[in-house]
């Protein structure tokens, strides 16, 4: 059976399983020396982990003594997007631009393995398939079967708890992420907007989560 926060109550915890120095080079050439966290105790069971970036300790620190709360991004796996570059979303720009803000400004970049809203890999590559066929991006996980989106972010709550962070400030144009970290008791002080990285390619999908899902993105007018 599926966990669902509003089913279980409390959020269990998880505990620091693993943490280590992953220097990034990425294609552009930026670098960024993050500490990978993994976990232990995650309520899905999949291998979410936390990417700590620039002085993140102190940033923590300061915002358990009434500063400013730390820059967090929850970002749902997109292996198309997030590896390949794929132009039918906006996933591998956004990556991209959080890691470069969350190291400016001391944060938490947390990947979590959602591929597809929660619907997985093959699953999305169906989606996609009924895209062409005419369906926007929620009608086509509709006609698969399966929830518009699944994603719960539960796990997001138990990593920032095991990581110290009770309030953030959330990189992030999606209120349901928002929504769904308050109700699980992190406090979410301001959600920041990501930039709009917009191509021919992925011009209807960024349309259909600002119609659809309430995504705060400035999207040209399109007839
Ligand atoms: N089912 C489905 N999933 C998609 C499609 N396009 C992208 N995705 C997935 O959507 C998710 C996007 O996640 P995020 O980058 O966290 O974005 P978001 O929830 O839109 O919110 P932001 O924080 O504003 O970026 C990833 O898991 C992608 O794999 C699609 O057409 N169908
Ligand atoms: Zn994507």
């Amino acid at each position: 059976m599926m966990y669902t926060s509003s089913e279980l109550g409390p959020v269990p915890p998880a505990a620091i399983r693993t943490q280590v120095t992953v220097p990034l080079r990425f294609p552009d050439g930026y670098t960024a020396v993050p500490r990978v966290f993994s976990f232990d105790g995650l309520v899905d069971g999949r291998e979410h982990i936390a990417l700590a970036l620039g002085d993140w300790e102190r940033a923590i620190d300061r915002s358990l003594v009434g500063g400013p709360a730390p820059l967090v991004r929850p970002h749902s796996e997109c292996l198309t997007g997030d590896v390949f570059g794929s132009e039918r979303c906006d996933c591998g720009p956004q990556l991209r631009e959080a890691v470069e803000r969350i190291a400016d400004a001391g944060g938490i970049l947390l990947y979590l393995r959602q591929e597809g809203r929660g619907i997985g890999l093959y699953a999305k590559l169906d989606a996609y398939a009924l895209q062409d066929g005419g369906l926007d991006t929620y009608e086509a996980n509709l006609a698969l079967g399966r929830g518009e989106d699944e994603r719960d972010y539960t796990v997001a709550a138990q990593m920032l708890t095991a990581l110290g962070v009770e309030r953030v400030a959330l990189l992030t144009n999606n209120p349901d992420k928002t929504a769904q970290l308050e109700r699980l008791g992190i406090k979410v002080e301001e959600q920041v907007r990501t930039r709009l990285h917009l191509s021919e390619a992925n011009l209807r999908y960024l349309t259909a989560k600002a119609g659809r899902s309430a995504h705060t993105l400035d999207l040209p007018r399109v007839d």
